[in-house]
């Protein structure tokens, strides 16, 4: 397996994520097998691996989604209970109901119910940071249109404004650009990407391996266990993808 050269000190931030020797099954099938990950802070981090390698399993257990669950498991160095305000993700879109009665700036507005609760109204400062994450994905002007009636990419953009309003220090993504264009997934990849400069981590399942060497700092590949972790030029090559995949994608040939 390749590791992460880099040594961390005391004074370095913690890990984004650390597994240590992680399970996870459903109805007693074990479909997650001992995987350990160090996932460093301040990092775009991509979980790859074919279909069913369980990379969404993988994210959820972390999050506690998970009832089966053996092994360690820290996010931004605690364990969740202690960091569940700083911590904001974003599910695959087929597991997000699609006809919620509410606008779009409701959906994002959620992002600040962990600070201020279901029942205390939001504050000025609240608002100006839902606008702020709105217009940064580029959703400021579908603010009142229903989330059930926007375009799947146009959703996944909005959810994306709800974990930035969030202000989370570390922010989960489960193929955030499945429905979205080229143009668009590298607008957002460049949010992320800045998120990653200003100190947050940013975890997530993504398929485009081409876009995980390209822009990606971390990568994590994944088939019922780690094959590999470190940086993607390391992660990804032709033995690791042969070992995932049965094959080397095409796109990474050339
Ligand atoms: N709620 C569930 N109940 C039972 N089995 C599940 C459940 N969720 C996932 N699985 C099974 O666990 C395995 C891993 O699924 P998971 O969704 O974690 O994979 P994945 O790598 O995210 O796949 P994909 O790339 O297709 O999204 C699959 O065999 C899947 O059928």
């Amino acid at each position: 397996m390749t590791t992460s050269t880099d040594s961390r000190t005391a004074a370095q931030p913690p890990s984004a994520l650390s597994l240590r020797e992680v399970s996870a099954s459903y109805g007693g099938r074990t479909v997650l097998d001992g995987v350990s990950v160090e996932i460093p802070a301040a990092t775009l981090c991509a979980v790859v691996g074919p279909n069913g390698a369980g990379k969404s399993t993988m994210v959820k257990a972390a999050l506690g989604l998970v009832p089966s669950v053996r092994g360690h498991v820290e996010l931004l160095g605690e364990p969740l209970r202690r960091v569940r305000r700083r911590v904001a993700y974003v599910p695959q879109q087929d597991s997000v109901a699609q006809d919620f009665p509410i606008t779009a700036i409701q959906v994002v507005e959620m992002g600040r119910y962990p600070h201020r609760g279901w029942l205390r109204r939001l504050t000025r400062h609240d608002d100006e940071l839902v606008a702020a994450a709105m217009d940064q994905v580029g959703v400021a002007d579908l603010a009142e249109h229903p989330i059930d009636e926007l375009s799947g990419g146009q959703r996944q953009r909005v959810f994306l404004a709800r974990a930035l309003a969030q202000g989370a220090d570390l922010v989960i993504l489960d193929e955030p650009f499945t429905a979205v264009d080229a143009r668009t997934e590298s607008a957002l990849l460049e949010v992320l990407t800045t998120l990653c400069q200003n100190g947050r981590s940013v975890i997530a399942v993504h398929h485009d391996l081409r876009a995980v060497l390209d822009r990606f700092d971390h990568a994590v590949l994944l088939a019922g266990t780690v094959l590999a972790e470190g940086a993607p030029g390391d992660v990804l090559t032709p033995e690791h993808l042969e070992r995932a995949y049965g094959m080397t994608p095409l796109v990474l040939n050339r």
